[in-house]
Formats: C-alpha cells, sequence, structure tokens
C-alpha cells in the first residue's frame, strides 16, 4: 500500500474519434520523482490533461490528494502545471514578472516572491522583458518560474526540458530534487529524455495508449519493458547510446 499523492482508475479518454489512452490506473508515491515516458503519440499529453480535468474522460476516475479534482477546491491552488505547448500572442504586452506574479497565490510580499522564483529558474535577468521576445529555453524557465512562485504540493510538467540547454536541464534536476527534497513537493514529468529520467527519477510509468509497466526506473526502464513500449525505435536509441 503506497502513500499516493495521484490515483487514476480506469480511465479511457477520445480524442475525436481515436482512443488516445485507454483504461489506465496507476497510483503517484506522495514525494516522488515520478515521469511518464512513451513513444510520440503515446498518449502522454492527453494523460496529464485528463488528470487535471482539461481533457473531458470516456471512464474512469482521478483522484488528487484524496479527491475528484472539481471537489478540490482551494486545494487546487497547490497544483502547479507547465503544459507542453505555451500558444499566446506574441505581442500581448507583458512582462516577465507580470506573468510570473500571476502564479502568485499567497499576500503580500509578491514582488519577492517573484525575483526569488525567477533566480530559482536562473532567469532574474529577464524580467523586464516581453514574454513575446523570449527563446523557447527562456520561455520555459519562465513558465517554471510561473509554477513555482507559489508553494504547491504536486507539480506537473509535460516536456518542462525541450528546448532548454544541457547545462540548464542539469540545474532544472537539481531544482527538482530540491523541491522534492526539502519542501516535499511531488513532482510529476512527461519526458523523452530516458537517460535523465533513469538517473533522477524514483518512480516511471511507460505508456503506449495502455499503461506497459510502472514502479522504480531499474524495474520500469528494462530492456523488455522499453522494447513493449518503444518498439523498433527503442533499438535505434540502444544503438545510439
Ligand atoms: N485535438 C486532437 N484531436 C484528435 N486527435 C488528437 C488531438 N490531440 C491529440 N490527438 C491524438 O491523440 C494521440 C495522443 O496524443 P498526445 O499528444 O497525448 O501524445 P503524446 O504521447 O503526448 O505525444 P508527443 O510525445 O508527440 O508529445 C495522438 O495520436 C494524437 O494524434
Amino acid at each position: 500500500m503506497i502513500d499516493s499523492i495521484l490515483k487514476v482508475e480506469g480511465l479511457t479518454v477520445q480524442r475525436g474519434r481515436y482512443t488516445a489512452i485507454e483504461n489506465i490506473s496507476f497510483e503517484i508515491p506522495a514525494g516522488s520523482l515520478s515521469a511518464i515516458v512513451g513513444p510520440n503519440g503515446s498518449g502522454k499529453s492527453t494523460l496529464v490533461q485528463a488528470i487535471l480535468d482539461l481533457l473531458p474522460k470516456s471512464t474512469g476516475t482521478v483522484e488528487i490528494f484524496g479527491r475528484p479534482i472539481r471537489r478540490l477546491g482551494n486545494l487546487r491552488s497547490q497544483i502547479g502545471y507547465m503544459p507542453q505547448n505555451f500558444i499566446f500572442d506574441r505581442s500581448f504586452p507583458i512582462s516577465v514578472e507580470e506573468l510570473v506574479a500571476l502564479g502568485y497565490t499567497g499576500k503580500g510580499q509578491k514582488r519577492t516572491a517573484v525575483a526569488t522564483a525567477l533566480r530559482r529558474v536562473n532567469a532574474l535577468h529577464l524580467h523586464h522583458q516581453a514574454i513575446g521576445t523570449l527563446s523557447g529555453g527562456e520561455l520555459k524557465r519562465v513558465l517554471l518560474a510561473y509554477c513555482l512562485v507559489s508553494p504547491r504540493k504536486l507539480l506537473i510538467l509535460d516536456e518542462a526540458f525541450a528546448e532548454v540547454d544541457v547545462q540548464g536541464e542539469a540545474e532544472f534536476y537539481q531544482f527538482l530534487h530540491e523541491l522534492q527534497q526539502e519542501e516535499r513537493w511531488t513532482v510529476l514529468q512527461v519526458s523523452h529524455d530516458l537517460d535523465m529520467v533513469n538517473r533522477h527519477c524514483d518512480y516511471v510509468l511507460c505508456l503506449n495508449r495502455s499503461l506497459v509497466c510502472t514502479g522504480k526506473p531499474e524495474v520500469a526502464l528494462s530492456r523488455d519493458n522499453l522494447l513493449q513500449t518503444y518498439g523498433s525505435a527503442f533499438s535505434r536509441y540502444r544503438h545510439q547510446h
């Protein structure tokens, strides 16, 4: 019996007429640094969006902090979410610090909280810049600052590091470990970087429309499980590493 922060049971989600994920059940251990891995189109973003009630479910239930998400009330602000794509009109006149401030749910000390969050992701120097002028990696850093400007219990990241440079990715993982160990955050991330997941995560879900396996990386990322999850693409990955 695990102490879980997120419990999914029998979840099926349609995208149009296509069944993007089917009969998914799992629990995410509280305080874990967990990852969802799987090939393109395997339903990772669909799963995350259905968990957050951003997509309708065909069947199944999701509980976060022991409650259905629609009954979370104020607890909803304890969840940080960074989507895979942040689409906006680049001419919209909002600065980095104004955007990050929108994520602040506390009272008072907002400027200090925004500066601290931006410093933690190495983006304080961008604070006056309009968000429409940021590079892809800079924008990811700023969105992460938006997620962590207020304390959370659960942080859900959909390919947060996709456009971040190598140095930035290492810093981010270091920083996720700090959130996990010092502030007891649970982090659930979608990732394509199996090496980083293997090195840094303590719980992994392998997805290919249905759940292939879950568990610690040394078990979930076994050769057989990866072959089942990725098929021939995994063989190519092995040859390149
Ligand atoms: N709005 C949509 N309408 C119809 N089908 C969709 C829609 N969005 C996604 N899909 C389909 O659902 C499936 C799952 O997509 P999803 O984005 O969840 O995959 P993913 O694992 O996150 O992929 P990637 O690794 O490429 O980001 C894909 O086959 C995709 O084409």
